[in-house]
């Protein structure tokens, strides 16, 4: 995307998320989560391409009312996902908030415009919008600069949770918290799914991917290298790819023990897997891509494990 070079930010991504879960989508810095949540929203930069569909909608009874995402037009997008049938958590809030409003007003516009209720009701409502996302009600009549960034984080959550939409999806809402906010952050977004609605949350925070995730994607590279259950995947038998384990044994409370190397540049992958350069199983059969199968790509999934 970047000048006359072609990247391919996210390839060959798959997964369906039904009503009432929540999918965590986790991975290192540049993976391409957030190309994958834009492509969703129809918010990529004007030059990038995408291929495939998402269909939205697609599980309650029939693809009647579905809507793909990938095909859909602007004025669909603005006038009947963003907001009503998706709502966003930004990664970055502050960029996202309109600078000269307070959040009061930004609140109370996003009340009115999505659930129609009178200027005089707008008022609670965007109150009890900010409660939810822990948004401190005597910074309601702040302008976004006058926030700190995790402020902006909560702000952003209360906002997206307004219109009650039937998924969430969440681009690192957890980023400037502390643990306890952490917490009580994502366990709102988790009472969102309550409720028939879904969640696809994007984070780098596996414990917070752990409290509340039913299914984990661990994408690497732009591919989505491991689609497992949250319980068997940081219970037992544990990840099934090489790169999960090395996620979850980086972790402070497990080995504390960084996965060597960094992840290839986009732009130079290798042919073959392109977790390969730093896998210790890594051999001649690595050459050739490993497709998706069963949950797992990796041609050594089995001994990873065992592992
Ligand atoms: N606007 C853009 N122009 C060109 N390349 C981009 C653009 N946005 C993203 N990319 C490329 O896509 C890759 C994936 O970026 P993305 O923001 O999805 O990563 P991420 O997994 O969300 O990382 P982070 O955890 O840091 O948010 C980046 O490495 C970058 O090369
Ligand atoms: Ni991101």
């Amino acid at each position: 995307m970047r000048g006359d070079t072609r990247i391919r930010a996210v390839s060959d991504a798959h997964f369906d998320l039904a009503a009432g879960e929540c999918l965590a989508l986790v991975g290192e810095s540049g993976c391409g989560k957030s190309v994958l949540a834009s492509a969703l929203l129809g918010l990529l930069p004007g030059n990038a391409e995408t291929a495939g569909s998402a269909l939205l909608g697609a599980g309650q009874g029939g693809s009647d009312g579905a809507i793909d995402l990938l095909a859909a037009g602007e004025r669909t997008l603005a006038g009947a996902v963003r907001g009503r049938r998706i709502g966003l958590v930004p990664q970055s809030p502050a960029a996202h908030l309109t600078p000269v409003r307070t959040v009061r007003s930004q609140l109370e516009e996003t009340v009115r415009e999505l659930t129609g209720v009178r200027k005089a009701q707008a008022r609670s409502a965007a109150e009890g919008a900010a409660e939810r996302a822990a948004f401190p009600a005597d910074h309601l009549d702040r302008y976004p600069h006058e926030l700190s960034g995790g402020l902006a984080q909560r702000a952003a959550t209360a906002l997206a949770l307004i219109g009650d939409a039937p998924l969430l999806l969440a681009d690192e809402p957890t980023t400037g918290l502390d643990r306890d906010l952490v917490d009580r952050t994502v366990d709102e977004l988790k009472r969102h799914t309550g409720d028939s609605r879904a969640l696809l949350m994007i984070t780098h925070d596996l414990a917070a991917a752990e409290r509340i995730a039913d299914r984990i994607a661990v994408m690497y590279a732009g591919r989505i290298v491991e689609l497992a259950d949250a319980a068997a995947f940081f219970g037992s038998p544990g990840p099934r790819h090489p790169y999960a384990r090395g996620l979850l044994n980086a972790l402070p409370e497990r080995e504390f023990t960084p996965i060597p190397g960094m992840p290839p540049e986009l732009g130079a992958l290798p042919e073959g897997c392109a977790f390969a350069p730093r896998c210790t199983l890594r051999t001649e059969a690595c050459e050739a891509l490993p497709a998706l199968d069963e949950g797992v790509a990796c041609h050594h999934a089995l001994e990873a494990q065992r592992a």
